[in-house]
Parts: structure tokens; sequence; C-alpha cells
């Protein structure tokens, strides 16, 4: 461990889509350094199972709620629940997104609305549930969002999430500066590679979508992000430790945008058919998922 286990004895975190993937890693990095942790998705069994999993591992320290971030007056409710319930969180990790390759000109309207209203309300709602408490009780508090290198090279393929993270990244820059007088810090992290189950579905379903930014070859370190180094990253953001650090994107990539291709330029070369192959497979996967959904 980098870090001493108990560092983030006192804080109590929320990590939006810290169910799966990278929020589930993150949740147990925080909660295995100490912190109480409260993790959020739309599907109860994948969060109660999750939840579960960390505990046998660190003792009763994760605790989940379903919510779809999407809808405000959920999003009020559960901050407020566990204001009651447990006590005002130290931290919030914007980590929910939604996201799926398709050629521009084929999305619908209802494609580009789940992805951005994911991504952008979803992160927008959320900290200003978390921020207004704070201000209004004189807390102080730390706010990280998950973002991507597309927020400075953009990406085709993906230009809905593309847009959303980039306006994540400009309310991180905002209230950084409009929340600083709080003891409220805004800060965000921007992966590259960092392979997780569903975003590898929608982003890679098929052999010939195996291009560009999801492939390890074209990292300069030659291999992918490992989930540690990602946790201490946004352990460092989260802690007293981070108390001067405001407003900033790191990128945590192995170089990866540096050297590009680190976005799905690479995809240029599908065809039509291919494209409704990689469609059809995704979809196959978003419908399994949604039938687990509890909100
Ligand atoms: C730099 C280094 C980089 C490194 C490489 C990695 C960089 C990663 C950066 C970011 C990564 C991520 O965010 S990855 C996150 C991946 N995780 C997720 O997406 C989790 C949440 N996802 C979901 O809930 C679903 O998969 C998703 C489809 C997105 C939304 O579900 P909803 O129930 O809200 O929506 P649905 O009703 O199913 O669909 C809404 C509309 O979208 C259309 N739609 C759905 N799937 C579609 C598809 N594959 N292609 C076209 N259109 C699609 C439908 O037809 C609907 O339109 P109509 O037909 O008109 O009705
Ligand atoms: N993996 C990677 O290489 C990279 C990932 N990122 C970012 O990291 C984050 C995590 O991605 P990753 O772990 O790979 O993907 P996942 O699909 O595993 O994680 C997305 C999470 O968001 C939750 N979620 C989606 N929509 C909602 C909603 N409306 N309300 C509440 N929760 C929701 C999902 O749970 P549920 O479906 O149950 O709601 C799921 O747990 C994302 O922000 C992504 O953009 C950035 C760069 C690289």
């Amino acid at each position: 461990m980098l870090y001493d286990r108990n560092c983030l004895e006192g804080k109590r975190i929320l990590i939006t889509g810290g169910g799966t993937g990278i929020g589930k890693g993150l949740a147990r990095h925080m909660a295995a350094h100490g912190a109480q942790v409260h993790i959020w998705g739309r599907r109860a069994q994948v969060l109660e199972e999750a939840a579960a999993e960390i505990n046998r591992e660190v003792g009763e320290r994760v605790f989940w709620q379903a919510v779809d971030i999407r809808n405000y007056e959920a999003v009020d409710a559960a901050v407020g629940e566990i204001w009651d319930n447990y006590g005002p969180l130290t931290g919030l990790v914007n980590n929910a997104a939604a996201n799926f390759i398709a050629p521009t000109k084929d999305l619908s309207p209802r494609g580009y609305e789940a992805i951005a209203s994911t991504v952008m309300d979803g992160a927008f709602f959320t900290t200003q549930c978390a921020g207004r408490r704070w201000i209004e009780q004189g807390l102080k508090g730390s706010v990280v969002s998950t973002l991507v290198t597309w927020i400075w090279t953009g990406s085709p393929y993906v230009v809905p999430s593309a847009m959303a993270k980039a306006a994540v990244n400009a309310m991180t820059m905002s209230l950084a500066v409009e929340w600083a007088r709080y003891g409220i810090r805004l800060n965000a992290v921007a992966p590259g590679p960092f392979p997780t189950d569903y975003a590898w579905q929608m982003l890679n379903p098929t052999a010939d979508s195996s291009v560009g930014a999801t492939q390890a070859d074209q990292v300069p370190m030659g291999r992918f992000g490992e989930m540690s180094e990602l946790g201490n990253l946004v352990l460092l953001l989260l802690s007293d430790g981070a108390d001067y650090i405001t407003g900033e994107t790191i990128t945590i990539d192995g170089g990866h945008h540096l050297a590009a291709p680190s976005t799905f330029a690479g995809l240029n070369s599908m065809s039509d058919e291919q494209w409704a192959q990689a469609k059809a497979a995704a979809k196959a996967a978003s419908e399994k998922s949604k039938a687990q959904r509890s909100v």
C-alpha cells in the first residue's frame, strides 16, 4: 500500500456508479484506507453484491442506494438520507456514466440524451446536492469527477460522451473558483484505458472495433492502467493532503493522449455492416443490464 491504511479514517465518500468497474475499484480502495463509502447505481442486486464483497475484506464500511442520477429529486433525497442516517459526506466521486460507440449521423435524440444526461446532468445534480449541504453547514468537501482525455482531444464515434465530459470539466473549473471560499475543492481525473466489463462491451463490442482507444499497444507504457494506480490518485485528491489542489483535471494514461491515438479515430474504416454488428452486440449487453435495474 502506498498510503497508510487508515489515512481516510473519518471520511465519508459517495461514489456514483460504485457497483461496477472503476467505481467499484475506487470503493474498494477508499474503504481499504479507512473511509466509509456509499455507492450508487440503478441495480440493487449489483450494488448489494459489490458492497458485500468489499465488506468481507474491510468490515462494514460500504453502503449502497439504488439511485438514478438523472432524476434530481431522487438524487436530493438519497443524499439527504446519507446525511440523516450516517452523517455528512466529506467527498463525492462523480463516476457514473453511459456511453457506446456509434456514427454520430445515426444517433437518435434519445441515444444522445441517454449519454449526455447521465454524464452531465448526473454529475451536476449530485455535486449540487452535496455542495449545497456543505455550504449551508459550513463543512468542507472534495469532489472528484472521472473524465477522459477527450475533453482536450475530442473523439469521433463517442461525441455525446466527449461533449458531456467536457462540460463536467467546465463545471470543475468553474465551481473550484465559486466554492473555494467554502473550503470545497473540485478536481477530476482523466484515465486512459482501464478495461472494465461493461465499458468494453459498449466501446469495443466486436473484433472489428478493436482499434484505437481501447488498445494497450497504443499506450506508450505498453500496458493498461491498474486500479490501484487510479485509486491512489483519487485518494490523494479526496484527502486533506491535497487541500491546496482545486480546479485540476489530472491525466493518468501512461502517456496515451500525448502519443495518440487515444481516441476512436481508428473506427473510420468500419463499414455500415460492421457498425450494424457492433450496435447489435452492444444493445444485447445493454438489454441484459437493463433487465436488472431496480430504479
Ligand atoms: C483516452 C483513453 C480512452 C480509453 C478508452 C475508454 C474511454 C472511456 C471513456 C468513457 C467511458 C464510459 O463512459 S464507459 C461507460 C459504460 N457504461 C455504461 O454505459 C453504463 C450505463 N449504460 C446504459 O445504461 C446503457 O448501455 C445505455 C444504452 C447507454 C443507456 O441505457 P438507457 O436505458 O438509458 O437507454 P436505452 O433506452 O437503452 O437507449 C436509449 C437510446 O439509445 C439508443 N442506443 C442504445 N444503444 C445503442 C447503440 N449501441 N448504438 C446506437 N444507439 C443505441 C437506443 O436505440 C435508444 O434510442 P431510440 O432507438 O431512439 O429509442
Ligand atoms: N474504463 C475506462 O477505461 C475508462 C473509464 N472512464 C470513466 O470511468 C467511469 C466508470 O466507467 P467504467 O467503470 O469503465 O464503466 P461501468 O459501465 O462499469 O460503470 C458505469 C457505472 O455507472 C452506473 N450508472 C450508469 N447510469 C447511471 C444512472 N443513470 N444512475 C446511476 N448510476 C448509473 C452504472 O450502474 P447501473 O447500470 O447499475 O446504473 C455503472 O455502475 C465512467 O465515468 C467512464 O467514463 C474514463 C476513462 C477510461
